[in-house]
């Protein structure tokens, strides 16, 4: 029998630099980048550190008490409970993913009213910090010339006693997707969200721990979540292209052409410079 070579499983690391399209600004963004060994295909996030202010998470927390029922009905991941608050869906403020468990007393009640206090504060983020952001690291060849949309928007929370990990998995619902750390403090939890390539590879962990970091990633990003103990939320929002032109297949799911690098105009770079001015002055209150 033909044995394996003493280099299985090959080295696999994720390569972390400065990213690019933020460097003027060096707030510390920072692009990660995925190889699969041995096949040529790779897959890119950027970890963006203090994308929302910790008073912006304690706002959002504070609509999300521990005692709130969350929507128990079946992960598409994995197919068990799923422990979400869809907040989005379709592009439209929601009321409900899909039917699940009833949470029973006025578990319903409670529900809404969280997303009726959720609302604005997301709404507001989503048009206003997430959507420039993906659409300046995208494109307006893939976003659309309106720039990409938010079509889903959900709070997750892992729970010791509810849900621990989810599994690794693409977001192919998603041209792009947007996962920002709801942690009141660092160590709320440990583990978090990994990134992967699957196989006998070694996942890596993302540092989301402070409450406001977030990472942008599009579909092609195989990732998941393992929390190994504490407890953790978190805000994933969906984004798909602006859904002009293009009849009934618009916002669904594109991929992003390999390489492309969205060219960013004067318009967009003073943004994001905004931005993370923003963000820094945020970290030095
Ligand atoms: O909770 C997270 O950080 C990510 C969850 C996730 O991957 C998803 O909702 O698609
Ligand atoms: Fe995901």
């Amino acid at each position: 029998m033909k044995s394996l070579p003493s280099t299985w499983p090959p080295p696999f690391e994720a390569r972390f630099e400065t990213y690019s399209a933020f460097n003027e600004t060096a707030t510390g963004a920072l692009e990660g980048s995925m190889s699969w060994p041995r096949i040529n295909q790779s897959a890119a996030f950027v970890v963006h550190p203090s994308l929302l202010s910790l008073d912006e998470v304690r706002a959002i927390r504070g609509a999300l008490p521990e005692s709130l029922p969350f929507e128990q009905h079946e992960d598409s991941v994995d197919g068990y409970a799923a422990h979400e608050l869809w907040v989005w869906n379709d592009g439209e403020y929601t009321t409900q993913r899909r039917a699940g468990p009833d949470p029973g007393g006025d578990g319903h009640k409670q529900q809404m009213a969280a997303r009726a206090a959720l609302r604005p504060l997301l709404s507001t983020l989503m048009t206003e910090r997430l959507a420039p952001l993906v659409t300046a690291r995208y494109g307006r060849g893939v976003c659309g010339a309106a720039g990409c949309v938010a079509c889903s928007s959900l709070i997750r929370r892992y729970l010791p006693s509810e849900r621990r990990v989810h599994p690794q998995h693409f977001d192919l619902e998603a041209l792009a997707t947007v996962v920002v750390s709801l942690s009141l403090t660092e160590d709320e939890y440990e583990g978090g969200l990994f990134v992967h390539t699957g196989g006998q590879a070694r996942p890596q962990m993302l540092d989301l721990h402070r409450g406001g970091d977030a990472v942008v990633h599009a579909g092609d990003l195989l990732h998941g979540v393992r929390v190994n103990s504490g407890s953790r939320w978190s805000w994933v929002t969906w984004f798909g292209n602006d859904g002009e032109g293009e009849g009934d297949a618009a916002r669904q799911p594109q991929r992003r052409p390999r390489d492309e690098r969205a060219t960013l105009d004067a318009r967009e770079r003073n943004w994001l410079k905004k931005v993370y001015a923003d963000s820094r002055r945020r970290d030095e209150l």
